[in-house]
């Protein structure tokens, strides 16, 4: 049931051809000199990331893509070793790779009904832990949303389906500004209690910093076990990777990221993309942390992927391998 919106930087570096692009991340990779996970603390030695491309990325598309290039997207993503997160249209054509999860937004039970008959596998349900903007998003109030995400729950356990929470605006609203800590979380204690396996925890704007993101880590992680949680940041201001960081560092290891950097919210004004899939992997490979992700491959399915839209990517990555 997802809609879908991005917002990228139009301009200069289209990705090359995608022969160039491979052979240049080769070197680029070849000269960041790993540093091992022994000599930084509290890293984990492993870390999912959950590629939400297809979905929040294309969510701010104005041209219409077609459904034959959301799919190739999504195949080429999940050769990439990358677990979905995906929209019920497309469900149907993509080629289901064993290990690969391809979960489907639900905000209610009729979304539910519609993507359990398109063959997902898994759902996703998405709350906030800001008033306003889940009247704007999901047009009804927090408790409310709760109460239909418990029907969705509770439908999904009758099924044998599992269920991913979303909370978002974690660390900042577009109407409302600051949030608590503490409502977040409320939020993902509510959504952990109810049977969502895992809590991604969404900065929305990405205005959030490495400071405000520990605290409300600090706050969630008394009610809900830290290895049921992920996070899931826009990089507006520039401090995903540094927010990320952060939440590696207290015991997280699922992390959303979107490939090219697409991405945005339609009821998020000025927000822009899921911090770049190319450049969580390129930091984690980095520091020593397996990912299991085919940096090649995933370049070459975020040049496909502008080249379709024609436009810039967002990954700094992919950029800096586009001037060698
Ligand atoms: C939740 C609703 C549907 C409520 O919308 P509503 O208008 O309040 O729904 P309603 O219950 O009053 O029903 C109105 C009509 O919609 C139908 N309807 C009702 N539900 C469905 C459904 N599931 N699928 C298809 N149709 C549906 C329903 O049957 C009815 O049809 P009618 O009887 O008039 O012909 C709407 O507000 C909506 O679609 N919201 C989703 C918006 C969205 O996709 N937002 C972006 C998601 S991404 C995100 O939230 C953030 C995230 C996850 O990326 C993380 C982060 O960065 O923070």
């Amino acid at each position: 049931m997802a809609t879908v919106v991005m917002r990228l930087y139009r301009g200069a570096c289209l990705a090359p051809s995608f022969g160039h692009r491979s052979i240049a991340l080769r070197s680029t990779v070849a000269a960041a000199k790993p540093v091992g996970v022994s000599s930084v603390k509290a890293l984990p030695d492993r870390v999912k990331i959950v590629e939400v491309g297809p979905r929040d990325g294309l969510q701010n598309e104005k041209t219409i893509v077609p459904a034959e290039v959301k799919i190739r997207l999504i195949d080429m993503l999940s050769e990439a070793g990358l677990p979905m997160a995906d929209q019920v249209e497309v469900m149907k054509g993509i080629h289901r790779r064993p290990g690969v999860i391809y979960p489907v937004l639900t905000p209610n039970l009729k979304g539910f009904q519609a993507a359990v008959k398109a063959g997902a596998g898994e759902v996703a349900i998405f709350g906030a832990a800001s008033e306003l903007f889940s009247k704007k998003n999901i047009n009804c109030t927090v408790e409310e949303s709760l109460q239909r995400f418990e029907e969705v729950t509770k439908a999904a356990k009758e099924a044998g389906v599992p269920v991913r929470g979303y909370v978002s605006c974690v660390l900042g609203c577009p109407y409302e500004g600051k949030v608590s800590p503490e409502k977040v979380a409320q939020v993902a204690k509510r959504l952990y209690t109810m049977g969502c396996y895992e809590i991604s925890l969404g900065d929305t704007i990405g205005v959030g910093t490495p400071g405000s993101m520990y605290e409300m880590l600090v706050a969630v992680t008394q009610v809900v076990p830290v290895d049921a949680l992920a996070v899931h940041c826009h990089d507006t201001y520039g401090q995903a990777l540094a927010n990320i960081l952060v939440a590696l560092q207290m015991g997280i290891s699922v992390v959303d990221s979107s490939v090219a950097g697409l991405g945005g919210c339609p009821y998020a004004q000025g927000a822009s993309g899921n911090v770049a899939t190319e450049d969580v992997v390129y930091m984690l490979h980095g520091l020593g942390i397996h990912t299991g992700v085919d940096m090649a491959k995933l370049m070459d399915a975020g040049a496909f992927i502008c080249q379709a839209l024609n436009r810039r990517t967002s990954s700094k990555v992919a950029q800096a391998s586009c001037k060698l």
